[in-house]
């Protein structure tokens, strides 16, 4: 028995699944749990109830008079209508056990029953009651709901199928696995009708207790009144309008809900519970009515007195630790001629704790009845069930096919599709459509308006081909974005297909690459065969420096075949386009300079777009585009200017970052609106990093860096040529112990002179340790590193030595062969020395000068932990020099006295100061920052 009731969960478990339309994967473990510990109370609920219940008369006269449904009186004789079997589970309807009269809401006709799809049938009188009995068992928590779904399920009608079923299994048929495929159909068809119906008309609302007879009332009342309204909707046919209210006040029924309903306080509420519910009550339903109704167990005294005593057994079948009973039937029939056992198909059993106990009690019983030998009961021992030995034969193939299937169907192309398990050869490209992702359009992408320019050409093309074509025109076949990370390249090409109006196809260069020879440029004909079935369209090709890679620089490593052939695919893919096809490739990379040739020439990617770092005037526009996302009260030119001179060599990413991070910042100070400040905050935040408040310096360590931050701060206040100095501070932030930041502004070209104050500025912090403190700390390694970078770059890069002359070394550290000989090696090396050697004394020499001023600003640091601007020309008067014209207008320079004459005197020129023709420096950081962390070596 166990075993049937482990699969009668199973069963309700897969049933569950089954309703996984509208169930989460959770609600139905969840159910699969509940009903394990439903159908074991079931089975603890039967049996008591085997030996409590009496034979009484049945509670109600059923209404199909099916056989054995007729009870005599309790004690009457042979010829008896029912054997003695104190059994709940009576197949017939209102059997002994039926519930009690308080149920009676279900006596009635089912309320307005709803018209039956094709197919489906409405439940008989007896298989309601079979479905009452079977899911009174079930423990209380369900059973309100379960009210609910039975009187439901009167109304909305089941399928044919599924009686069907039942009406086989009477006649003895056993299930085979094709009924248990159409059970699970069935069950999910006739849940998903009640689910929809419920959702659509409440047929499942109303009182969570029975109601009592006040509420009762107003209940059946506000039932008529619905069946009113519906059939007022129904007639209504012109009152469109009506016709909605009706529907309104049908819903409303809730309304006469006792002020405790179900819904009130189920924390399961919602369709997915309620499927569920009815999807187990439902299978439960079914398998009693298809497994279990064909047997009832008895007790062996039982069998004993009934049916052994009376020499109606004919066979037993003894499966594992059950006992199966066949009756002959026509002798049953004489002495039971109402009862269920005269039923084809029906059988008796119970169980046994081992089979030698049960054969020892067997041939007892069959001595005390001095039954011969040669007409001894025939006892035969069967295995598993069919259904259960098919499930082990057949059970772990399906399993796999199953998963195999599921494998090739996951993922939107199916078996074919890119993430199935057949999928490894098609492209993994994404594909947008205007209508739905593609909503960027040129006005959303800032400055780069050279950018747009060309690329607005692809957009007519794409958009009017007549206009080129008429006059012999070739398209270009595509374009190379190139630029560093973050500056748009993607945006741009994205604005591209939302402005043409076109597909758009995105796919990164490294998702062609898989460990499979072959998989890329299989990948690559793919994603073009759907390019062409798709065309117009742009195909965007991200990071192609993954596959793009130049192949002769590959050859000196050994090569990369799957690359290459990758490569080579693209190549003859962009070929293979006619001069009329409307596909344009766009691909995106940082690294430009590595690409193969052969990638670049006419034909393929003929337009080479570079995209660098936006200018003053493109920053300023980018954030214009973020400001106008989040909240702030900051006049908008002001605001984009100031913060715009504030980012110099930030990318659009780096503004959507910064602008994000000031509304978190203000959403974290609880501010009503982003502020300046907060703006002033994140740049700060990303580009120094972090605020280390729980860094905790000694006094000393902390005198060390006031005065080697007043050092540079001193020299950005009185070199000529130095970036204007903004703030400076101790407070430990990002990997440094103290900062001070300049406005470098966007310097594409830079002098000589720059170049030294620069240099000497950066080893300001370092002298001014020298000067003040009897020994030097290890902060101002990475100052010294960025000196050497510099001088280095002057003598081997920008000519700006002598000795040296115009010559370009390029730094390779991947080679090991220098570009240059021992001899220049060593020049070069002198020269880097002299240089540096030169800022230093710049240095050295002001610092010296500045002595007292250096302490009045490391003194105010040291009490205010920062400084800005105005602080410093509260300490040390108006800066000697103008500042540049932006810096003036954004951070309150406009007053400042005309220039004065450099204290100093002018810097001695260099013999013949060359300005580079190669590109310039890097580009300037916007925070010069000066002191390392103190681990630095
Ligand atoms: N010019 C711009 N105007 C507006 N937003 C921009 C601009 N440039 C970059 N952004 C912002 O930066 C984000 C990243 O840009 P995008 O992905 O286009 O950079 P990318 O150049 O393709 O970077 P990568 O080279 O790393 O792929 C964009 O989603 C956008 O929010």
């Amino acid at each position: 028995m166990s075993t049937v009731l482990r699969r009668s969960a199973g069963l309700v478990r897969i049933a569950g699944y089954s309703l996984s339309n509208s169930n989460t994967a959770r609600a139905t473990l969840r159910t699969s749990r509940l009903l394990r510990t439903t159908s074991s109370a079931a089975w603890v609920t039967q049996r008591p109830r085997c030996y409590s219940a009496d034979s009484k008369p049945p509670s109600r006269q059923p209404k199909n008079n099916n056989e054995g449904d007729k009870k005599k009186p309790a004690g009457s004789k042979t010829p008896q209508s029912e054997p003695q079997v104190k059994n709940s589970a009576s197949p017939g309807p209102a059997g002994d056990n039926a519930p009690p009269k308080e149920s009676n809401s279900n006596d009635s006709e089912p309320r307005d029953r709803f018209p039956l799809p094709d197919g489906w049938v409405y439940v008989s009188d007896e298989q309601y009651e079979a479905l009452r009995r079977a899911t009174s068992m079930i423990p209380a928590f369900f059973s309100v709901r379960d009210q609910k779904v039975l009187e439901a399920i009167r109304r909305t009608g089941v399928p044919k199928e599924m009686i069907e079923l039942v009406e086989k299994s009477k006649k003895g048929e056993a299930p085979g696995l094709g009924d248990v495929g159409k059970l699970m159909k069935s069950v999910n068809a006739l849940s998903k009708r009640i689910s929809d119906l419920d959702t659509k008309k409440d047929i499942m609302g109303g009182p969570q207790n029975p109601p009592s007879s006040k509420q009762s009332k107003s209940y059946q009342e506000a039932s008529s009144e619905q069946r009113q309204n519906e059939n007022r909707g129904q007639r209504g046919g012109q009152q469109g309008s009506k016709r909605g209210d009706t529907k309104f006040e049908s819903n409303n029924f809730n309304s006469n809900k006792p002020p405790f309903s179900y819904s009130d306080n189920n924390p399961f509420k919602g369709n997915d519970w309620i499927t569920t519910v009815i999807g187990s009550v439902i299978a439960y339903w079914i398998y009693n009515s298809i497994f279990e109704e064909g047997g009832r167990e008895i007790t062996w005294q039982e069998l004993r007195k009934n049916f052994l005593d009376r020499g109606l057994v004919e066979k037993m079948v003894v499966m594992g630790h059950m006992v199966r009973v066949e009756l002959n039937r026509e002798a049953t029939q004489s002495v039971y001629p109402d009862s269920a056992a005269v039923r084809p198909g029906f059988y008796y059993y119970f169980s046994i704790a081992s089979i030698d106990a049960f054969e020892r009690r067997l041939d007892e019983a069959q001595n005390e009845l001095q039954i011969p030998s040669s007409d001894r009961i025939p006892v035969s021992y069967a295995g598993d069930s069919s259904f259960k030995q098919l499930l082990f034969a057949f059970g772990p193939t399906l399993l796999l096919v199953g998963l195999l299937l599921y494998a090739s169907r996951r993922g939107p192309g199916g078996a074919g599709g890119s993430n199935g398990i057949f999928g490894f050869g098609k492209s993994k490209a994404k594909r947008f459509s205007h209508e739905t992702a593609i909503k960027v359009k040129f006005a959303d992408v800032a400055g780069l308006d050279e950018a747009k320019q060309e690329i607005m050409e692809f957009v007519s093309f794409l958009k009017k081909p007549d206009k080129f074509q008429r006059l012999g025109a070739k398209i270009p076949r595509g374009a190379i974005l190139a630029g560093p990370p973050g500056t748009g390249k993607t945006l741009l090409a994205k604005a591209t297909a939302g402005e043409s109006g076109v597909p758009f196809f995105s796919v990164s260069g490294s998702e062609f690459v898989e460990m499979f020879v072959g998989v890329g440029a299989s990948r690559v004909r793919d994603l073009f065969a759907t390019a062409r079935r798709n065309a117009p369209c742009i195909i965007f090709i991200d990071e192609i420096d993954a596959i793009g890679r130049s192949r002769a620089e590959g050859q000196r490593f050994g090569g990369n075949d799957e690359r290459e052939a990758t490569l080579n695919q693209i190549l003859t893919e962009m070929d293979g386009f006619n001069t009329s096809e409307q596909i344009v490739v766009l691909a995106g990379t940082n690294r430009v300079d590595i690409l193969d040739k052969a990638l670049m020439r006419p034909g393929r990617f003929d337009r080479h777009i570079n995209i660098d770092a936006p200018t003053m005037a493109g920053r300023q526009d980018i954030f214009k585009v973020y400001l106008k996302k989040i909240v702030t009260n900051e006049e908008h030119e002001y605001l984009s200017g100031r913060l715009a001179s504030l980012t110099p060599g930030f990318a659009g990413a780096d503004i959507a970052n910064c602008v994000n991070e000031a509304a978190l910042i203000a959403a974290r100070n609880n501010a009503p609106s982003v502020t300046l400040e907060h703006f002033e905050q994140a740049i700060e935040r990303v580009i120094g990093g972090l605020e280390r408040k729980s860094l905790v310096l000694n006094p000393e360590e902390k005198k060390t860096v006031a005065y080697h931050e007043a050092g540079h701060a001193i020299c950005g206040w009185y070199f000529r040529y130095a970036d204007p100095l903004l703030k400076v501070s101790i407070i430990p932030r990002g990997k440094g112990l103290g900062y001070a930041q300049y406005l470098p502004g966007d310097a594409y070209l830079m002098t000589y002179n720059q170049l030294m104050d620069r240099m000497a500025m950066t080893l300001g912090g370092r002298i001014s340790e020298e000067i003040h403190f009897p020994t030097v700390t290890t902060g101002a390694s990475d100052d010294f590193s960025k000196v050497t970078q510099m001088a280095t770059a002057m003598v081997t890069q920008w000519g700006m030595s002598d000795k040296v002359g115009p010559l370009y070394f390029q730094n390779d550290d991947t080679k090991i062969h220098k570009p240059f000989s021992e001899t220049t090696g060593q020049a070069i090396d002198a020269e880097v020395k002299r240089i540096v050697e030169q800022a230093y004394k710049q240095c050295k020499d002001l610092l010296v000068e500045k002595k007292k001023e250096i302490g009045i600003i490391a003194e105010e640091l040291l009490r205010k932990e920062m400084l800005v601007r105005d602080d410093m020309v509260r300490l040390l008067g108006p800066r000697p020099f103008n500042d540049r014209e932006d810096f003036n207008k954004y951070f309150g320079g406009e007053a400042r006295p005309g220039p004065t004459p450099d204290p100093k005197g002018p810097l001695t020129p260099p013999p013949t100061p060359e300005l580079p023709d190669t590109p310039g420096p890097p580009p300037s950081p916007a925070i010069f920052k000066e002191l390392d962390s103190k681990d630095t070596r």
